[in-house]
């Protein structure tokens, strides 16, 4: 194994010295709380009645107080394909609990948002907030006070990172994240697609499209592209919150049950009361942010992570910025390539190699911190093997090579010698461009712009044939405290004709795309965003704008500061959005995370 890269030492180093005060915050918090909230016997007899009654089977065990008392909580809904098998996860869980002597409560559920639902729709513009109310309901679940363990259920995009921020800071706790797995692969992404652009231009029925989208998402489990879902599970691999290699084991099989089982039955034994204590807030450190942060370089994550990693750390007093990423971005390979940024999914990821393989390739680099502490049996070594079943007996095993070198690839052979991310930064503010899922040769766009400030008028402009040729179109007011910062993912069809009509075409937006997007050059999560009188709010039609990820520039040559802004549009209600204006008019900046909930925690 190699010695730790020089620029992950210097990164990790600035981070941890950046986030000495509050880190040390955090830490002194975590041990009061484990002091005042560790030992459930300690609250009245009444508040142990209370928590007990429902309890069924588990009361005696629960009043013994031997074993350990697990609490989960749960995402589960069926608007998730990827959380619908979590409806039957609680009662399997508490039969595994009671195998050891424990018991296991559902201490709450959390809401969680399809993104895939609401993509295009006004829903989409509560997604991005959903993240800090899954955050919040995580914790008034953990705020019952009565666990020495818990397990969290989520896996799509917000909600793992809003479970992960709310279980920090009930960080005297153990806590292991529990997926579900990813649905069978359907029909390949590249005609999944090419349906998509024939309905964008009237060439395919709207019936022809439903029969392509269903055969593409079609059962229980998560959708197999690699978009914030399945980063997710990525990520969670690559800071030890999982079992090892639990990330991409389908739903319904024998391994996954045997994982989950192992899931219960290791939580008990990290608490305080088992022989092994690993509380949450002592996992995610600094170098376990780090080596989040090179698992999604290294994969082409989700550009969703730009905003929520950073945020993720803040919960556990780390402070994470995209200068950290983006210097990052430059020390580390691209070795996978998923789709959007490939054919294959992540069904085809995990069977050339998956997490597994990604590991063990960054660790022999020095291109992950080996000693981060993890919730498995060993240290992160062991996430560089992959599990199986010996009969009934839950076993890991060595990976081996790649056995698909168009998905996977070692350290020594990458698809781009540095991460699926970029920084770009100029007179338009700082924005992030996903490398990895646009093809290099257009990597560089100068054009006249056309500004928008909705999805809907592009897709009119575009139907007009008023966006056929070499354009920047820029859509703003689409940020935090605009409307919540949706993902404009609907626009990619669109923009991919237009750049498979042979023009050159770039995005420019303060809002967010989807993990799945790709193809479009795109400068997305621009901040300072438009509303308040931003960049974005001073350009107008005809502006040539420059965005290129190899030089990192995104500049337009218009004299912005003699100009007045656009005024702030008015927000939308309905879909409930009239309730989420706390949040938009107290989030923070898309590179500090979007947060009000962070921002007006002190946090
Ligand atoms: O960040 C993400 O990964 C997306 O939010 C994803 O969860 C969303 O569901 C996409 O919209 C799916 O892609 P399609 O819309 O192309 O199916
Ligand atoms: S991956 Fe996206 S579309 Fe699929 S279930 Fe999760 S949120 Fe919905």
């Amino acid at each position: 194994m190699s010695n730790l890269n020089d620029t992950l030492h210097k990164v990790t180093q600035r981070v941890i010295e950046r986030s000495k005060p509050s880190r040390s915050a955090y830490l002194d918090l975590i041990r009061r709380e484990g002091d005042n909230m560790g030992e459930r016997n300690a609250v009245s007899c009444s508040n142990l009645a209370h928590a007990y009654a429902g309890a069924l089977e588990d009361q005696a065990a629960l009043v013994s107080g031997r074993g350990a008392n697990i609490g989960i909580v749960t995402s589960y809904n069926d608007m998730l394909s990827a959380h619908q098998p979590y409806g039957r996860y609680p009662d399997r869980l508490k039969i595994y609990a009671r195998e050891i002597g424990a018991t296991a409560q559902v201490a709450g559920g959390t809401p969680a948002m399809c993104d895939g639902v609401t993509q295009g729709e006004t829903g989409m513009e509560l997604s991005l907030f959903s993240r800090d109310v899954i955050a919040l309901s995580a914790a008034v679940a953990l705020s019952h006070a009565m666990y020495d363990g818990t397990l969290m259920l989520g896996i799509c995009d917000k909600i793992v990172p809003g479970l992960l921020m709310g279980a920090l800071r009930f960080g005297h706790l153990p806590t292991i994240f529990v997926p579900s797995g990813p649905m069978p692969t359907g029909i390949p992404n590249k005609e999944k697609q090419r349906v998509r652009q024939l309905y964008a231009e009237g060439k395919a029925t709207r019936a022809e499209l439903l029969a392509s989208e269903m055969a593409s998402y079609h059962s229980p489990g998560t959708c197999t592209f690699f978009g914030t879902a399945n980063s997710n599970q990525m990520m969670m691999e690559m800071m030890g919150l999982h079992i090892p290699g639990s990330a991409f084991i389908q739903p319904g099989t024998q391994l996954r049950q045997a994982l989950d089982r192992e899931a219960v039955h290791r939580v008990a034994a990290l608490g305080r009361k088992g022989d092994d204590y690993r509380p949450l807030g002592l996992c995610v450190d600094e170098k376990a942010v780090i080596n989040a942060a090179v698992g999604l370089l290294a994969t082409g994550g989700s550009t969703n992570h730009a905003i929520h990693l950073p945020a993720m750390a803040r919960a556990a007093g780390v402070i994470f910025d995209w200068d950290d990423l983006s210097e990052l971005s430059h020390a580390v390979p691209l070795i996978a390539q998923v789709y959007p940024n490939g054919s294959g999914d992540v069904n085809n990821f995990h069977n050339a190699g998956g997490m597994g393989y990604v590991i063990g390739e960054l660790l022999e680099a020095g291109l992950a911190h080996p000693d981060i502490l993890t919730v498995g049996r060993g240290d992160f070594s062991d996430y560089a093997r992959e599990p199986g079943l010996e009969g009934e007996e839950l076993v890991w095993r060595e990976v081996g090579p790649s056995m698909d070198d168009t998905m996977l690839r070692p350290v020594s052979n990458p698809f781009k010698p540095d991460g699926g991310m970029r920084l770009l930064q100029g007179n338009l503010g700082r924005a992030c461009f996903k490398t990895s899922a646009v093809d290099e040769s257009r990597w560089t766009v100068e054009a006249p712009c056309r500004v928008f400030e909705d999805q809907a008028s592009v897709a009119a402009a575009f139907k007009a044939g008023e966006l056929d040729r070499d354009v920047v179109v820029v859509v703003r007011f689409q940020g935090p405290r605009a409307n919540g910062m949706p993902e404009l993912h609907k626009l990619t069809p669109a923009l991919g004709v237009l750049q498979d009509r042979g023009f050159k075409v770039a995005l420019v937006t303060d809002g967010r795309m989807s993990g799945a997007s790709g193809k479009v050059p795109a400068a997305i999560h621009c901040t300072p965003e438009a509303l308040g009188g931003g960049p974005l709010a001073r350009l107008r039609d005809g502006d040539v704008v420059r965005v290129c990820a190899a030089t990192g520039d995104l500049n337009t040559d218009a004299d912005l500061a003699n100009r007045e802004p656009a005024l702030d549009p008015i927000a939308d209600s309905g879909t409930g959005r009239e309730l989420f204006g706390m949040m938009r008019r107290f989030a923070d900046g898309a590179e500090q995370g979007a947060s009000a909930m962070l921002a007006t925690g002190g946090m």
